[in-house]
């Protein structure tokens, strides 16, 4: 996450006197991430996150985001929980935003990350489908093809001023997306994690070893947390999509839950939805970014390239499934 809210030492000591962790040893901006502001948070009890959330988490969402967490550790699935205060709540405020304190993942997020941890991060995806099939909160997905109009409206020139001629290819793709009514598609639906990149992902070796930052999990297609991924793990120098990574990971998917034929049918246009919203909230981010937040807003013309190569998809095939 990057830091928009900075944190007084007299708002953290009062924020910290609600809970029962101990004695603060160390308290630190994290640069990474776009979307909160997070802090790394040491005591002589143990090592935590402390998140205030920002301008896409709507406050009436934040208990679903925590139930879900709570969910998936009381299954033992790896993530971060949440952490109650003295009062036997999570959620709280912090210099005018809710907060929350989680616990701190161990692990390395792969940068590069090879076909073997593609195949094992496939399987963690299924396994946390799995774990949240009995998950009854439901949140749809903010982020969803509804929203998209709304996030491009009034962006035209500033894709054109990225890459000539972009402009008209994101209206036609928008198009496309609206006309095959991805909404609609009749294939199992879930509580999916919907922004499962690298950076949220922790491994041992090849090893997945947990997931982070579920503040955009919501009600959704599950296949659909497929396309996100085929987006962020498989694809090399941006736009180049890497087959046996692609492959690797819906392999390792299926070796928990085989995909229907219809779920393969809409793999291509999961994917360019995929592709479209990361490209639309990134197009968004690098003009409405504050000058002063400590953030490295991310490159919207990574997901424009990725849009090209998901135009031409016509199968499951052609991801390696
Ligand atoms: N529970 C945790 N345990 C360990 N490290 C964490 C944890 N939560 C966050 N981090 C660290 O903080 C960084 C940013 O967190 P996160 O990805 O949640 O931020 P974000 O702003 O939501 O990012 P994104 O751009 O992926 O949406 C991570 O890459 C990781 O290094
Ligand atoms: N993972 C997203 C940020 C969260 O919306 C991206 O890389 O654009």
């Amino acid at each position: 996450m990057a830091v928009y809210t900075t944190v007084s030492d007299d708002a953290l000591a009062a924020f910290l006197s609600e809970y029962d962790l101990g004695v603060p040893r160390s308290f630190k901006g994290i640069a990474e991430g776009v979307e909160n502001s997070n802090y790394y948070l040491e005591t002589d009890r143990g090592r935590y996150i402390l998140t205030l959330f920002e301008r896409r988490a709507d406050p009436k969402d934040l208990p679903y985001f925590i139930d879900l967490k709570r969910h998936l550790a009381a299954k033992s699935y790896p993530c971060p929980a949440p952490v109650a205060g003295k009062d036997g709540e999570a959620l709280r405020k912090l210099e005018g935003r809710p907060a929350v304190i989680v616990t701190f993942l161990d692990g390395l997020s792969p940068q590069s990350p090879n076909a073997r941890q593609c195949r094992s991060l496939g399987a963690g995806l299924a396994r946390m489908h799995a774990a949240l099939a009995d998950f009854d909160l439901r949140r749809p997905n903010s982020l969803g093809p509804a929203s998209w109009p709304g996030l491009w409206r009034g962006r035209a020139e500033t894709a054109d001023s990225l890459q000539e001629g972009l402009a008209l290819r994101i209206r036609d793709d928008l198009k496309a997306i609206a006309a095959a009514k991805p909404q609609s598609l009749q294939i199992p639906r879930g509580t999916i994690h919907a922004d499962l990149f690298p950076d949220n992902a922790f491994f041992l070796g090849d090893e997945f070893t947990g997931a982070i930052d579920f503040y955009f999990a919501c009600s959704d297609v599950l296949a659909y947390d497929i396309a996100v991924c085929l987006n962020s793990w498989a694809f090399e120098n941006g736009s180049e999509y890497n087959f046996s990574k692609g492959a690797a990971l819906i392999a390792g998917y299926e070796s928990v839950r085989p995909l229907e034929q219809a779920e393969r049918n809409a793999l291509p246009v999961l994917c360019l939805g995929a592709a479209m919203r990361f490209f639309l909230t990134r197009l968004v981010d690098w003009t409405d970014t504050p000058a002063d937040a400590l953030v490295r807003p991310k490159n919207p013309l990574e997901y424009a390239d990725k849009l090209a190569f998901h135009r031409k998809a016509v199968s499951a095939g052609d991801y390696g499934a």
